[in-house]
């Protein structure tokens, strides 16, 4: 099981959850997400002189192609998580340069099946997070675009043959690793390559509570 945490914002947290044995960090690329990657004085000059053997992952909600490559070179960049409405093409263009994991947000009546057949050959990894209803107030607040806290039901994942391999997200917290043990039984767990982490293991909106973290992670049989 692969271990992603999302939002960090400090090197001593990169540093902490590196020895944690983490796979993928996360930093997000979208200003008005209170986890933004420069909100807290990051720097892409510290974050690509630092070597860990973790993926670093730049997070971005429907950035421009020039955009994004810069962040990858800037910060060092391994992998980008497209977070927003970015089509399969939008994938393919960056595929040739790095590789994507794309986000599908489900909200309750998309048809999760078909989104994610849509993407299998676009992307390199997928990550299934929560989409919100958008009720207007919603749509308005443009940092729900990830991060929320809430969880999609993962039973409409039970008895999917997904080919791609995939991130579960989408609020999972303390508590939940009996649960993730569970799902594995199922035939959709065949491809699920990991959990991603955010915003129920924070003290703070961007500050990781590090402990949390490692207590799920051993919950969880540890990181292999
Ligand atoms: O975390 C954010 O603030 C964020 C904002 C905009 C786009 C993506 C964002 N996070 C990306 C992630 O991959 C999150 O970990 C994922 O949405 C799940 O977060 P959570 O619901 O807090 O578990």
């Amino acid at each position: 099981m692969k271990i992603k945490v999302c939002g960090i914002t400090t090197l001593e947290q990169l540093h902490e959850l590196a020895a944690l044995g983490i796979h993928y960090a996360g930093f997000i690329f979208y200003p008005p997400s209170p986890r933004h990657a420069e909100r807290f004085g990051l720097r892409g000059a510290q974050v690509k002189a630092v070597r860990y053997p973790l993926y670093k992952v730049g997070v971005f909600v429907d950035a421009g192609y020039e955009e994004v490559l810069r962040r990858v070179e800037e910060y060092g960049l391994d992998m980008v998580q497209l977070h927003g409405r970015e089509s399969p093409w939008t994938c393919e263009q960056l595929m040739p340069h790095i590789d994507v994991i794309k986000a599908l947000r489900f909200a309750e009546n998309d048809h999760v099946e078909w989104t994610i057949r849509h993407y299998t050959a676009s992307t390199d990894l997928l990550l299934l997070d929560t989409g919100v209803p958008a009720p207007k107030e919603e749509r308005e607040n443009k940092a729900l675009h990830g991060g929320i806290g809430r969880r999609f039901s993962w039973n409409r994942l039970r008895g999917l043959a997904v080919d791609k391999p995939f991130l579960l997200s989408g609020g999972i917290e303390p508590g939940d690793a009996a649960y993730i043990r569970s799902f594995l039984t199922d035939s959709a767990a065949r491809s699920l390559a990991g959990v991603d982490l955010n915003s129920r293991f924070e003290s703070a909106p961007g500050i990781k509570d590090v402990e949390k973290i490692r207590r799920f992670i051993a919950e969880l049989g540890g990181t292999q």
